[in-house]
């Protein structure tokens, strides 16, 4: 929790810079950037705490309804977030960054469709829930 809340207060600080964000998250609340952190935690296999405090996956697609996001807007989002991650310094092996990287994908996909109009949240959706996939290149570590 402490890694991933630092990764969001940092990425939510620098999103004022970018242009093509700024104007998105110019009115969101000073504990947005926790909530995210709580939710990737509990994708990622961590606390159920998303869940049981802040309403769950349909919670968090309700903030992303009627937003109009642009396939352009979510990549310079999940650019600007795969940026924080290494300046912050977060572990850096492939298999660690293939899997944020996969669900920030699959996640920032999702948000710009439930952005659109006429989006219907389903209250029963579960969390989505995030492993290591299937690493089977040829990579390891202990090599050499
Ligand atoms: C894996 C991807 C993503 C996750 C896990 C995620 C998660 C969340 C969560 C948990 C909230 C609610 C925060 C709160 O309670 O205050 C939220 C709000 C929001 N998200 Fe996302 N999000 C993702 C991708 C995106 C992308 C790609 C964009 C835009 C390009 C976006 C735009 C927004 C906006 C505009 C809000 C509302 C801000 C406000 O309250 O003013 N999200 N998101």
């Amino acid at each position: 929790m402490t890694a991933l809340t630092a990764l969001t207060t940092r990425f939510y600080q620098r999103v004022p810079s970018e242009p093509l964000l700024a104007p998105i998250f110019e009115h969101m609340g000073s504990d947005h950037p926790e909530h995210v952190a709580v939710f990737i935690a509990e994708v990622l296999g961590g606390p159920r705490e998303y869940s049981s405090r802040h309403g769950g996956h349909a919670e968090m697609v309700r903030h992303h309804l009627n937003r109009h996001l642009s396939n352009e807007q979510r990549k310079a989002w999940v650019a600007l977030f795969l940026d924080t991650a290494d300046e912050l310094g977060l572990p850096d092996d492939p298999e660690f960054r293939s899997a944020l990287v996969g669900y920030l994908e699959w996640g920032s996909r999702l948000a710009v469709i439930n952005s659109q109009p006429g989006t219907e949240v389903d209250e029963d959706a579960p969390m989505p829930a995030w492993g290591w996939g299937e690493v089977k290149g040829p990579y390891d570590p202990g090599a050499n």
